[in-house]
């Protein structure tokens, strides 16, 4: 059973057991939120990362997800990418593909994944016009509040460092407020060269999940959960979140 609290400026805190109790959360969550979508404007538009995240949504492929979720709504995107082939082993794309995306019916043409054959820089330029000609055509809703996308569902893994999608703790790209997709040829993690979403785009989503699981990761998550005035200005998983669900 997990341990659930609403905390003042973070949303909503889960803790889990096991990886299993928080597999199953994360899931069904997953499940309600694609359903309430399909209901309220017809697509279901989620956002993944990289990282352990993946495997511990691997239960979506299995009786009873894969049956009951509308897979042909499903429009999805990516919160950071590695700039890599789509065939490297760093590919966030192909870990998603391997795991989940080539086990149920997504449409292909729903994939919104980056051109892995140019720069970082052109990756993200092309990458942010992609998301901008479906906002113009409405599969992905503009936001009220920002000028920016309200996807759905924005699913943030959370490295030990207390980085979220690609933003990592000081770097420049933490204060690109004017673009919804920025790159990094300097990632403290490699590989060096990446794209991700800036923390307007991620702020704007109408939920936001952050999962973060393992010894590693349990002082960055202490600090964003029981400091939040010291770290503000330094953990990339503190910044700017309000009314968001925050799952751990
Ligand atoms: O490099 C990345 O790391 C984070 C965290 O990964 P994890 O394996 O520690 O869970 C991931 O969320 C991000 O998408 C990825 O590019």
């Amino acid at each position: 059973m997990a341990l659930t609290w609403t905390h003042k400026d973070r949303g909503e805190i889960r803790v889990h057991e096991n990886l299993e109790e928080l597999s199953i959360d994360l899931v069904d969550y997953i499940a309600e939120i694609s359903e309430a979508s399909i209901k309220e404007h017809g697509v279901f538009c989620i956002v993944l990362s990289g990282g352990s995240l993946i495997n511990l949504m691997g239960k979506l492929v299995e009786p009873p997800y894969n049956k009951i979720v509308d897979w042909a709504k499903w429009y999805v995107f990516w919160a950071d990418e590695r700039v890599v082939g789509k065939n490297h082993d760093d590919s966030n794309y192909k870990l998603a593909k391997d795991t989940l995306l080539s086990k149920v019916n997504v449409f292909p043409r729903h994939i919104c994944s980056i051109n892995d054959t140019v720069s970082a820089e052109d990756a993200a330029t092309e990458y942010e016009f992609a998301i901008r000609q479906m906002v113009k055509t409405r599969t992905v809703i503009a936001s009220e509040n920002s000028d920016c996308p309200r996807f759905d569902l924005i699913l943030l893994g959370m490295g030990s460092d207390g980085h979220v999608a690609s933003l990592f703790p000081n770097h420049p790209a933490l204060e690109v407020k004017d673009d919804w997709v920025t790159f990094l040829t300097d990632s403290p993690k490699p590989p060096p060269e990446r794209i991700t979403f800036t923390l307007p785009v991620i702020n704007s989503a109408a939920s936001v999940v952050v999962v973060a699981t393992g010894e590693s990761k349990a002082n960055a998550v202490h600090l964003a959960i029981d400091d939040l005035t010291s770290l503000e200005t330094l953990l990339p998983c503190l910044l700017g979140w309000s009314s968001q669900a925050v799952g751990i």
